[in-house]
């Protein structure tokens, strides 16, 4: 049975914005699968209709085998949800914040104390059980919403663009917990701005742009298709005129056979080929017989950057620095 299975999902909101216009995922029990894209391209929206807090416009979808629209009760009961917003009570201390989620969920009274134990554990919150969640950083109080959300040990979390906002150490340690609970069996669908969260964790993508999905599949099927390595060559002044006689030197080289493989940029150009390890340094010659000053030269694997690239023509416009200034300080 597939966790969840969207078919052609729509949905409007009142005021005429098509969020979502065409949606469609199959995503198999056990996976870690992430749903991407830019601020505003339509995740949020998704996520709440899967969750059963929006209804759909138009298409169908189940959750554990439930339908959303004939069954939400049943959905609700057989999934765990981590909103963009913190549902902790800054005033409850960490424990009862957790006892709280097991009364709201309907966990069995003696099954409560282990199952705070084993969560405050979880998400290493043991040491300040019992103090105030208005003392938490940022992080912590990250990690305290996801421990609520699994209280019913639910098949299936989603978790609404859980790490934006904190900085790099606490967003490793929360993608620590997240695998955990992934190992143990659990679904996850995440969501999430950030290219390198969905390399790092997931299983399967999908980029969402403008309501609709743009691209699918693992990380390393998505890179694959960027066809060959990535060469950066940073030109010593690279003026509009420089860099587009380097951009010609590359095009006419053994190791590229499309307009598409090189990329202008404001430092110089960006060559992608499969050639780019053994035949990378032809290119360096060529520029530097054409006097053209290289200052950097730069051959890596493809990163999903390259994959939004390569496929929409367009950089992908979620910047983690927009947000890394929120002071996690832990
Ligand atoms: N209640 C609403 N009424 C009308 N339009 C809405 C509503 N909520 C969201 N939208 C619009 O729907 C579109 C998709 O928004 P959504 O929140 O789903 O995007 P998102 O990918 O989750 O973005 P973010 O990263 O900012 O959360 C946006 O254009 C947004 O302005």
């Amino acid at each position: 049975m597939s966790a969840i299975d969207a078919d052609h999902l729509a949905l409007t909101y009142a005021d005429g914005t098509e969020a979502v216009t065409d949606v469609s995922m199959d995503v198999p029990e056990g996976e870690f699968f992430g749903f991407l894209g830019a601020n505003g391209a339509g995740k949020t929206t998704t996520i709440k209709t899967l969750v059963t807090l929006l209804k759909p416009t138009a298409g169908s979808v189940t959750v554990n085998g439930y339908d959303v629209e004939d069954d939400p009760r049943e959905v609700r009961k057989s999934i765990g949800y981590m909103a963009q917003e913190t549902s902790i009570d800054p005033q409850l201390t960490a424990r009862e914040n957790i006892r709280f989620a097991c009364e709201a969920y309907g966990v069995r009274a003696d099954a409560r104390g282990d199952r705070i134990d084993e969560l405050l554990d979880l998400v290493d919150l043991a040491d300040v059980a019992d103090k105030q969640a208005k003392d938490f950083s940022g992080g912590m109080k990250k990690r305290l919403d996801v421990a609520t959300a699994l209280v019913h040990e639910p098949p299936i979390v989603f978790l609404d663009e859980p790490t934006t906002g904190l900085d790099p150490k606490a967003r490793n340690r929360l993608w620590e917990y997240f695998e955990r609970v992934n190992d143990r069996g659990t679904t996850i669908f995440l969501t999430t701005q950030y290219l390198e969260e969905a390399d790092h964790l997931c299983d399967r993508i999908a980029v969402i742009r403008d309501g609709e999905i743009a691209v699918d599949g693992s990380p390393q099927e998505l890179k694959s298709r960027v066809g060959g390595d990535v060469l950066e060559i940073d030109l010593d002044d690279p003026t509009a005129d420089e860099v587009e006689r380097a951009r010609d030197l590359a095009l006419d080289s053994r190791l590229v056979d499309g307009p598409d493989a090189v990329e202008t940029t404001d430092a110089g150009i960006v060559v992608t080929s499969a050639e780019a390890r053994r035949h990378g340094t032809d290119l360096l010659v060529a520029l530097s017989d054409a006097g053209l000053t290289v200052t950097g030269f730069n051959v890596r694997s493809p990163t999903l950057d390259d994959v939004f690239l390569a496929i929409t023509g367009e950089e992908y416009d979620a910047d983690p620095a927009d947000d890394a200034d929120a002071g996690d300080g832990e």
